[in-house]
């Protein structure tokens, strides 16, 4: 059966006057998140707006993946690896979403963004403070990321203070020899300002959690996790090469770098990558 007239009455009890009540407008604020789209091209380009869209709901992204990294780093210190895995899980899905939505980036023509590309001077995607940020929650530090931050002092403080800090891997594998496995000393140890490195003693570790998955569920099922993240952040930036490549080629990048030579490299690094290797171990 039809809705009459194809109108759907409103129930009596929807309520209308907000004069002295929290609205949806209000509790969101959406006249700052709604004003915050100023495009910067002269005469403005229409597909600006896009572009500026697809950077900032990406940012909001990153701020609850963000959010959500650092409280699960927060529930391994405290051995409760049952919340660290649910906040990881809500990750990988957003992780997914960012992911799907290059495809829409992916409309904009090589001719209508060199359109505007002038306009963006020496902006870039690698100024993204929170982008940094979820790089070393997830052990991939590096000092010299920094000084770009340094007209920023909040986005500076913030890296500063998580470049200090041991990352969601620190705190995993600290909170597996916490519960008796044997993790060597020297990665427990080690200096968490700098990008975690291949440490080859931990393979046997984890060869044994894989091999005995049944009786080291935990462990297990939270390195599984820390491998989609891996992969899920691998396809994202793989994502991001394939639109540069298709949009610039292979012109530099306005923040000075050679383009996408320079985000080939990043595809390169690895977070975990003994979670990797010991791959190559099982069943041997
Ligand atoms: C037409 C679209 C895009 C182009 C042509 C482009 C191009 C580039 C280039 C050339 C770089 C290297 C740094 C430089 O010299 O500028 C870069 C870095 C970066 N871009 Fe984009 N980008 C695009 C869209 C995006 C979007 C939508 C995001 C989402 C926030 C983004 C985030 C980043 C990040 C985080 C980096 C740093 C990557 C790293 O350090 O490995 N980019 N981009
Ligand atoms: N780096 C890009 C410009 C760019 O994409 C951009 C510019 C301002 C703010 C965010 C950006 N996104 C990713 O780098 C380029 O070289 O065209």
């Amino acid at each position: 059966m039809t809705v009459e007239k194809n109108t759907r009455k409103l129930d009596k009890g929807i309520v209308r006057d907000f004069t002295s009540r929290m609205s949806y407008a209000s509790y969101l604020q959406l006249p700052t998140l709604l004003s915050a789209q100023q495009p910067v091209s002269k005469p403005e380009h229409h597909d600006e707006m896009l572009f500026i869209i697809q950077h900032q709901t990406t940012e909001l992204w990153l701020k609850l993946v963000l959010h959500e990294l650092r409280s699960a780093a927060a529930w391994l210190r405290a051995d409760d690896l049952g919340s660290a895995l649910k906040g990881i899980a809500r990750v990988k899905h957003i992780q997914k979403t960012l992911t799907e939505q290059w495809s829409v980036l992916a409309t904009l023509t090589p001719t209508e963004y060199s359109q505007f590309r002038g306009f963006l001077g020496n902006s870039s995607g690698f100024q993204s403070s929170q982008y940094r940020a979820v790089e070393f929650v997830l052990g991939n530090k590096n000092r010299k990321m920094l000084p770009v931050f340094e007209s920023d002092p909040a986005a500076h403080a913030m890296l500063d203070g998580l470049l200090n800090a041991p990352s969601i891997y620190d705190e995993f594998l600290a909170y597996l020899a916490r519960q008796g496995y044997d993790v060597p000393q020297t990665v427990l140890a080690r200096d968490v300002t700098r990008a975690h490195e291949f440490c080859p003693e931990l393979v046997p570790l984890f060869k044994h959690i894989y091999e005995n998955a049944a009786d080291n569920w935990g462990a297990y099922e939270a390195c599984e996790e820390l491998v989609d993240l891996e992969d899920n952040f691998q396809l994202w930036r793989f994502r991001h090469l394939r639109t540069v490549q298709r949009t610039i080629g292979m012109k530099s990048g306005t923040g000075g770098s050679s383009g996408a030579a320079f985000l080939q490299k990043a595809l390169e690094l690895t977070f975990f990558p003994e979670l990797f290797a010991v791959r190559t171990e099982i069943g041997q």
